[in-house]
């Protein structure tokens, strides 16, 4: 059979990666899909001293690939928003499939994306955008297709997962563990997309329309970072049995859908809790199936590359066959998609972490646990800490049980109010269930 004639744009770390292993697995690769898949030519602003381009058609201009005849399918690893999108565009408009690691375009331009490559006949395939090496994609589109799915959540980025093991296990400082991160390529081009739950709420969105089958949503998502998790914060909630994860949750429920990232308080005996480092997982709920847990690397040059090869396989198989024998790109036939809503996070309803400094006398826990039991909040752990040196401070941490997060608001207001509080509380969900 013809060997399927692939370009890749972007020739950094996945894209050093995607070349590196198509060459070095060449055979096994078409010994599994009974043809070659053959890079013809690369797109790259400057050559990769880790790549033998010997052979290789290179361009330093990438729409030279989007636009080239012999080409068939169009690998896009650039990165970014706007000549991203134009790349891809292109490239459909010629006629090509595209693969893409491209979390970012997907979860923000995904829907005109899609529609475009749909009036075309051909696929967009973004296996490598969610969670790195795991195949989540082909694990809810295919090997979940069965299912009514209602709630998923997961730990699906490398970098903040990395930083916070790093942080917990070792007390090492944040700044140089993101550093780390950086020169192991597991970062964003600009890293606040890692630490400020940006990228996550991207793999979220995208994850969340292929599981309920709803549109793509990003600009309702709620997301909140970990760079205001502090070393206090991830100590206490170990001496209540808890690790502090940066977790994504999906939820479809009857008032609309739940779509939020934040640190997260998840029990040290589930199994997401034991997740460290760059690794990724991900929890699938199913009616017929029940729970699921998908876990492997979500970041790094060969276990992204990983992703990016399986979707040139799959397409590879399919090349022959009419684009319906592919999967829908959302999971479901275009007609068959929900505009479903996405809740505001005031809506949600899950337990707290609460941290406080509070005067150490006579009364005061009475009130704070008042203002809780007004609005039916109620406690399961709570912990106070004197302070060191004679002082009159001491901290108080509360576990609260599940209440809407406005209730919670209004429980926090009145509590900062409190003359005997001071400063801010510090608020951190947690999750009994996942
Ligand atoms: N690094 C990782 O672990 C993962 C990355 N991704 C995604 O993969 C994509 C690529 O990421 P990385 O390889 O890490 O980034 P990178 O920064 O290592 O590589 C991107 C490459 O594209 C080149 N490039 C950018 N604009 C270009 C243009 N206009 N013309 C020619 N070359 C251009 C850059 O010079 C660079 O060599 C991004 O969308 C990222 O979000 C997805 C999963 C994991
Ligand atoms: N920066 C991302 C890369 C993979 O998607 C991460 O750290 O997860
Ligand atoms: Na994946």
């Amino acid at each position: 059979m013809k060997p399927v004639s692939v370009g890749i744009c972007g020739l950094g770390t996945v894209g050093s990666g995607t070349f590196n292993i198509l060459k070095r697995n060449a055979e096994k690769i078409s010994g599994r899909i009974g043809r070659d898949i053959v890079v013809t030519q690369v797109g790259a602003r400057r050559d990769n001293p880790a790549c033998d381009l010997t052979g290789v058609d290179v361009t330093r201009d990438i729409f030279d690939v989007a636009k080239n005849p012999n080409v068939d399918v169009v690998v896009e690893l650039i990165g970014g928003y706007d000549v991203a999108k134009e790349l891809v565009l292109t490239a459909i408009e010629h006629g090509k499939h595209v693969v893409t690691a491209n979390k970012a375009l997907i979860a923000v331009h995904g829907n005109e994306i899609f529609a475009a490559a749909e009036k075309k006949g051909v696929t967009v395939a973004y296996e490598s955008a969610v969670a790195g090496g795991i195949p989540i994609i082909k694990a809810i589109r295919e090997g979940l297709a069965a299912n009514d799915i209602d709630h998923l959540s997961g730990i699906i980025n490398g970098t903040g997962n990395f930083i916070l093991t790093e942080m917990s296990q070792k007390g090492r400082d944040f700044g140089d563990v993101l550093k780390e991160a950086q020169e192991l390529g597991y970062a964003e081009a600009d890293p606040t997309f890692d630490v400020e739950g940006i990228d996550a709420a991207h793999k979220l969105t995208i994850l969340a329309s292929i599981a309920f089958g709803v549109p793509l949503q990003f600009e309702k998502a709620y997301t909140e970072g970990i760079s205001k998790v502090t070393p206090q914060d991830v100590k206490f909630a170990d001496e209540l049995g808890y690790r502090i994860k940066h977790l994504g949750i999906a939820k479809l429920t009857q008032d609309g859908v739940e779509l939020r990232v934040h640190p997260t308080l998840i029990h040290e005996s589930q199994l997401i809790a034991k997740v460290d480092g760059v690794m990724n997982a991900v929890a699938v709920h199913g009616d017929a199936v029940g729970d699921t847990m998908y876990y492997g690397p979500g970041a790094g040059s060969e276990p992204t590359a990983s992703a990016v090869i399986a979707d040139l396989v799959d397409l590879a198989r399919t090349f022959d066959a009419d684009s319906n024998a592919r999967p829908a790109h959302l999971g479901f036939q275009p007609e068959s998609i929900n505009n479903i809503g996405v809740l505001p996070v005031e809506e949600i309803e899950t337990s707290y972490y609460l941290r406080m400094e509070v005067q150490d006398h006579a009364g005061v826990m009475a009130k704070l646990t008042q203002i809780l039991s007004d609005r039916g909040i109620s406690i399961e752990a709570m912990m106070q800490k004197e302070a060191k040196g004679g002082s009159s401070n001491a901290t108080v941490v509360l576990l609260t049980h599940e209440v809407k997060e406005k209730v919670m608001n209004e429980a926090i207001t009145e509590i900062e109010a409190f003359d005997d509080v001071s400063g801010s509380v510090t608020r951190i969900r947690a999750e009994h269930s996942e």
